[in-house]
């Protein structure tokens, strides 16, 4: 059995790079336990304040960010943290060689009924400035606390998936994930439909008609209400996840941040044969103008988003 710290090994030469990935994998087994026991602890319910973004915070959200941040504030190796929960980038003493961004509690609104949440992050290396492209990132991942709590990691190579096993260690459990090249799975949410924009609309349509429509086959529809959650599925059996511009969502670019969300996601699922798009243009290509900016975000199987891809061509 491969331990997330012999595959580290094998994935990098650079120990500080090793070094970030696993404090976030320390940051998210601490988070395991802390999620798994909250409703005792009586951490659940909001945290009585508003994010940067306008959105209520849950206590485990501000708690989540606090792992995060104590785990990376003292490796030397991190300079800079950017979070969904924070307003502004925290910028260490130390001067490490990388820069991270985190969503350190995606999905936060399904806490309360003990769906699967998550904890997303982004690596970059510092001498890049705060805002990169999503090519830029020399590792990202995520933590997906479910039935099991399983870290998704990807350096360059190989998207990698690790179970946190009963002792608090990571234990290797797919060496190299692969997005299945075609599927019947789609995920949106489907109560937006009145503000879609006519490629959505000509997609979901074309699927929702099954084998008589053009598309030829039947689809199924999942809609977890996490990132992460849908994410993960989307991994290992394939599918299709689309937040996309629509009326509602276009003055604020999206609903989805590119940093801290869209750009590792595009990347994992690029890295495991997938695709991305924001509809005009590839995620990773995305030039960021700040640290909270929002994206449209459709990714997944390529096959489903190059029919996507085809409805935007349109016009
Ligand atoms: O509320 P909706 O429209 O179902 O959106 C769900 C989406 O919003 C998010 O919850 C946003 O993430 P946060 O919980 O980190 O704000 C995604 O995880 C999820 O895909
Ligand atoms: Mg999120
Ligand atoms: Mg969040």
């Amino acid at each position: 059995m491969t331990s997330l710290a012999q595959w580290l090994v094998a994935q990098t030469d650079d120990a500080a790079l090793a070094s970030v990935v696993t404090s976030m994998a320390a940051a998210g087994a601490e988070l395991a336990t802390v999620l798994r026991v909250a409703p005792i602890a009586g951490q659940t319910g909001l945290a009585g304040h508003t994010n940067v973004q306008g959105e209520a915070q849950k206590a485990l959200d501000v708690i989540s960010n606090d792992v995060v941040l104590k785990h990376l504030q003292t490796n030397d190796a991190v300079s800079v943290l950017i979070s969904e929960e924070l307003d502004e980038a925290v910028h260490f003493e130390n001067q490490g060689a990388f820069i991270v961004a985190t969503d350190p509690l995606d999905g936060s609104s399904n806490l309360d009924v003990n769906v699967t949440v998550g904890t997303i992050f982004s690596v970059l290396k510092s001498a890049g400035g705060l805002l990169q492209k999503g090519r830029a990132q020399v590792a990202a991942g995520y933590v997906a606390y479910g039935p099991a709590t399983s870290l998704v990691v990807r350096i360059a190579g190989a998207v990698s998936v690790f179970t946190l096993d009963d002792r608090g260690e990571w234990v290797q459990v797919v060496a190299e994930a692969k997005v299945p090249e075609t599927s019947g799975e789609f995920a949106i949410n489907t109560a937006r439909e009145r503000f879609w924009d006519a490629a959505t609309l000509g997609y979901v349509k074309e699927s929702v008609a099954g084998e008589t429509g053009p598309a030829r086959k039947r689809y199924n529809m999942r809609w977890v209400g996490s990132m992460v959650g849908d994410i993960h599925r989307i991994l290992m059996r394939g599918g299709i996840f689309l937040y996309p511009l629509d009326s509602e969502t276009t003055g604020k670019g999206g609903r989805l941040r590119l940093l801290y969300e869209a750009n590792p996601m595009a990347w994992l699922i690029e890295g495991a044969g997938g695709l991305s798009t924001t509809g005009r243009q590839g995620i990773l290509d995305v030039e960021p103008t700040g640290i909270h900016q929002r994206v449209p975000v459709i990714l997944g199987s390529a096959e489903e988003v190059r029919r996507v891809e085809a409805w935007y061509a349109k016009g």
